[in-house]
């Protein structure tokens, strides 16, 4: 019997969820090149100490020999990991959904570098040094001293400059890039383009409540809050709710720390940058900007299963927009649908409007016309996983 209970405009049955055991397959590939590399490079960023070091070495060995160790006996969630993984720990980290797996292991990441533990270790973002080393850089500037060039446009251009500027922002993870080399080319035309539903569900209703669920901190998160800005200055919105992941994950993702930087640097930038970071620094003040970091960020589910504290908060809100591929991959189950299969059928469990800005890096994808599909594919070009595409999906 197909799983239907999320289904809004049809019906759609459940499609396999995608895991990494599948040779050529992209996940596959996370797993025996991007996991051991990133172990390799958090190793050296920070001179941890040997009790660290042989933590580091020991994930290593998991993630080469492919079986899912349990988490130590001391982790604070513990329980949550052994209930979330109870038909999964012990079996190859490939087996299991490629969602679920990924995540388990920057849970593991974080345990062997101590961020949960008693020791000095504890609270320091084992990515700090990548995140900070992309905010402090020159090509920020360049970025930032750009939107100078926004003010000019006619308003209707200058918002789809600022939506368009978050949605490419999205191109710069630091996890994404940590096994490509080169600049990798930007398709201009997008895959789908939403971007007129979502300048309706914004302009023709009361300004009220937006969460925007935030993707990578640093030059992605940047491009958010100036859009948030925007939408604050534009009575576009009331209040926007910046949700970020409670902890370091998916290496640059935006933790609370990463946005309070990212405001520094945005209120100490010339020119118009500068302004938008000194509206957000009081909105903040004014609680008309605010963050939220809810565990479940961090979990390893889909959206689907989220619980109904994080319901109830996307439910009031007049629009929900999220940012990036994982949260895409979250939205969608992360499952090998036919690319055809409709958004609006997909997500009707989310409770509420949602919009999805995404640079295509993984194979979840829905809500594709055969057409685009067509045209696409006859490229010859892995253009659903190079990051080179992007998207705006969304449903009222
Ligand atoms: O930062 P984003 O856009 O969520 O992308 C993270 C992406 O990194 C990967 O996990 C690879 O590590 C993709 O599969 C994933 O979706």
């Amino acid at each position: 019997m197909p799983d239907v209970s999320h289904a809004r405009d049809e019906t759609v049955a459940d499609a396999p969820p995608i895991l990494g055991n599948v040779p050529g397959s992209y996940a596959l590939t996370v797993f025996r090149e991007r996991h051991p590399a990133l172990i390799r490079q958090v190793r050296e960023a920070l001179p941890y100490t040997p009790d660290r070091r042989q933590a580091l070495d020991r994930l290593l060995d998991e993630v080469v020999r492919d079986v899912m160790e349990p988490l130590g006996p001391s982790a604070h969630d513990g329980a949550a990991w052994a209930e979330w993984g109870r038909d999964k720990i012990g079996r190859r980290w490939v087996d299991v959904p490629f969602l679920w797996a990924e995540s388990y292991f920057y849970r593991k990441l974080l345990e062997a570098t101590g961020y949960y533990g008693d020791g000095p270790w504890r609270g320091v973002d084992p990515f700090g040094p990548v995140k900070q080393a992309e905010l402090t850089g020159s090509v920020v500037d360049g970025e930032l001293a750009a939107l100078d060039e926004t003010a000019a446009l006619p308003p209707g251009e200058r918002a789809q400059a600022l939506l368009l500027g978050s949605l490419w922002g999205n191109r710069a993870d630091l996890s994404f890039t940590l096994t490509l080399s080169g600049d990798r080319e930007r398709v201009s035309g997008l895959v789908v383009d939403d971007s007129a539903l979502l300048w309706s569900l914004l302009r023709d209703r009361p300004p009220g409540r937006v969460c925007l669920v935030a993707d990578n901190a640093g030059r992605e998160l940047l491009p958010d809050l100036v859009l948030a800005d925007h939408l604050l200055a534009e009575g576009l919105a009331r209040e926007v709710v910046l949700h970020v992941k409670p902890a370091p994950y998916f290496v640059s993702d935006a933790t609370p720390a990463d946005v309070l930087a990212c405001l520094r640097r945005l209120a100490a930038a010339p020119g118009r940058a500068g302004e938008a970071g000194a509206r957000l620094w009081h909105a903040m003040e004014e609680g008309r900007l605010t963050l939220r970091a809810h565990p479940f960020a961090c979990a390893p589910l889909p959206y689907r299963d989220m619980p109904d504290d994080l319901r109830e908060e996307f439910a009031a809100a007049s629009l929900t927009v999220t940012k990036g591929d994982l949260n895409y991959r979250r939205l969608v189950g992360d499952r090998m649908w036919p690319p055809t299969t409709p958004f609006a059928a997909v997500t009707g469990y989310f409770p509420g409007p949602v919009v999805a800005l995404r640079t295509l890096k993984s194979d979840a994808l829905v809500g594709v016309p055969e057409r685009t599909l067509a045209g696409l594919d006859a490229t010859g070009r892995p253009w659903r996983t190079a990051g080179t595409h992007a998207m705006i999906q969304g449903r009222p």
